[in-house]
């Protein structure tokens, strides 16, 4: 896919966390404040599933429908397989290149290319990237797709719900599920 500008934030974003919704506000407000579109790029299966390391909290379908809620324009799923693992950091920011950023906006352990040699700091020699301080819950711990994992395994499935926090999403104002409708999703 190529854009002639865009504003585009990245990752597995299993579960659509509350710190993943954070990223994907961030995103779709610097987006429409420079008029441009929003890139949510992510990938399928989550890497870690990919790599058997975990179970996937949702499906691709799920996961969609929840960063639609958001309103961007465009979702990137690129297929998490044999092949695109090969793919170092840096035929990674040349595939970025094609969307011409005008800002990529990623969680501060953000990290990509084979291996998982390229971080967030590679991506802001690159690009004009805003790194996003970790959003905590109440008791100070990061919020993250493992801990979620882990909760659910303990069946503590309410403390696992509040992390993802979708209730509140979709009784914003703002969120509506009829988003997926105009939501463009493109294989690279
Ligand atoms: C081109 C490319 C190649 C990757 N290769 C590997 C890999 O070899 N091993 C690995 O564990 N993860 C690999 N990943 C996945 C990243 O480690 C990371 O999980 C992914 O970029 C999503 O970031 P996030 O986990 O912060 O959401 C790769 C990612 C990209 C974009
Ligand atoms: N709590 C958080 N606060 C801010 N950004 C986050 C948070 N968690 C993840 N991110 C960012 O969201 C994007 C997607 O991250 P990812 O899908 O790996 O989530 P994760 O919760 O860290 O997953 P896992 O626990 O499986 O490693 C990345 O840019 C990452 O840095």
């Amino acid at each position: 896919m190529t854009l002639g500008a865009s504003v585009v934030t990245i990752g597995a974003f299993d579960g659509v966390h509350r710190g993943h919704q954070e990223l994907l506000r961030q995103t779709i407000a610097a987006a429409q404040q420079r008029g441009l579109p929003a890139v949510v790029y992510t990938f399928d299966p989550p890497p870690k599933v990919y790599f058997g390391q975990a179970e996937a909290l949702n499906s691709l379908a799920e996961k969609l429908e929840r960063i639609a809620t958001f309103g961007p324009d465009h979702v990137i799923v690129a297929d998490f397989d044999r092949t695109y693992i090969r793919r170092t950091a840096a035929d990674f920011i040349a595939e970025l290149e094609r969307l011409h950023p005008h800002e990529v906006i990623v969680g501060e352990d953000f990290c990509f290319g084979s291996c998982k040699s390229g971080t967030a700091l590679l991506l802001g020699q690159h690009f004009n990237t805003r790194i996003l301080q970790p959003v905590r819950c109440s008791d100070g711990e990061i919020v993250s797709s493992s801990r979620i994992r882990t909760l659910r395994r303990s069946g503590l499935a309410a403390a696992a719900a509040s992390l993802e926090n979708w209730k509140d999403v979709l009784t914003a104002p703002s969120a509506t599920l009829s988003n997926l409708a105009r939501l463009r999703v493109a294989n690279q």
